[in-house]
């Protein structure tokens, strides 16, 4: 099958991308990222100044029985801006476009990034983190649609230019709605990805009786097979609801098969978290392959022909 994509206004190769925040935080893995078979990627989420996180174990894998999955509670340990932008103007765009996630601890921090990244001139492309869990003290700014509704003002007179969010999973439909009510009043709101872990999910140690995770007594960000479901419900509840945007999907990615799924259910690209995380860039050719493998037996020839065509009974 033609894995190529249209991305807002550009061509992309595939439609398989590293989720924010995995194999992405040092220019070695951006690197990596960079000459592997993904179609586009992204950097850590970033603050303005650089950050050493919360205490460890703050990362553990979930697969000693099913489902697989993670638990995170890595605190925004990241570079500072500064790095990224640097690793942003020396990319090779021509190979694959980049995305810069931004994850201010304050809203100047965030405008003041969003100044910079703009002045940059690089055709990186704008995610907003509205979505991280794990900074002990801040709540998820996608939970407060308040905050939410000013930080998308701001950002918006800030950069004047399309960039995109990345939003918590939502769990009722007057969230769904309220949500994507205030998303589409900023037109230039152009994607939309969903979701960033379940946040604040504890996973216990039966033998020892003790958390698995160190920072906020063990309270971390869950994805991998647990949260695939909800992932495809924002993707879907979003799709239908901001006609007018792009849809990126993310959790619980792991072979071709969900990556169909996300696509079916409206995803234009789809990022890859817990699974990059354990199995490395090699992932991205394997999802491709089964992914085309599907589409060749189901005689889809391009992602357009399904995308968001998912049925209802
Ligand atoms: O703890 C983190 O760094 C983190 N972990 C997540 O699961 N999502 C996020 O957006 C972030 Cl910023």
């Amino acid at each position: 099958a033609d894995l190529t994509t249209q991305f807002l206004d550009l061509p992309v190769k595939n439609p398989v991308m590293n989720a924010a925040g995995v194999w992405c935080s040092v220019a070695s893995q951006l690197e990596a990222l960079a000459e592997s078979a993904a179609g586009a990627m992204v950097t850590k989420s970033c603050t303005l100044q650089p950050r050493d996180g919360n205490p460890e174990p703050r990362y553990r894998v979930l697969d000693g029985d099913k489902p697989f999955g993670s638990i995170n509670s890595m605190g925004l340990p990241n570079e500072g801006f500064a790095y990224y932008l640097r690793y942003a103007q020396r990319h090779d765009y021509e190979e694959k476009p980049l995305f810069v996630s931004l994850s201010g601890l304050t809203l100047d921090d965030n405008l003041t990034m969003i100044d910079s990244l703009k002045d940059a001139v690089t055709p990186a492309i704008l995610e907003v983190n509205l979505s991280c869990p794990n900074v002990p003290g801040k709540s998820q700014i996608g939970y407060d649609f308040e905050s939410m509704d000013t930080l998308l003002a701001e950002v918006s007179s800030g950069y004047q230019r399309p960039f995109g969010v990345k939003l918590p999973p939502y769990f009722d439909m007057a969230h769904f709605d309220e949500a994507a009510e205030i998303l589409n009043r900023y037109p230039l709101v152009a994607f939309v990805t969903c979701i960033n872990s379940i946040g604040n999910a504890l996973v216990i140690d039966l033998a020892s009786e003790t958390t698995l995770i160190k920072p906020k007594d063990g309270f971390g960000g869950l994805g991998g097979d647990y949260v695939l479901p909800t992932a495809l419900a924002n993707v879907n509840a979003f799709y239908r609801r901001c006609p007018n945007k792009t849809i990126i999907g993310c959790g619980g990615i792991k072979s071709g098969r969900e990556a169909f799924m996300h696509i079916l259910a409206g995803a234009t690209l789809v990022q890859i978290g817990t699974s990059l995380y354990e199995e490395g860039p090699g992932i991205f050719q394997r999802v491709l392959d089964e992914l085309s493998a599907i589409m060749d037996e189901k005689g889809y020839a391009t992602t357009e022909e399904f995308r968001g065509k998912l049925k209802t009974l």
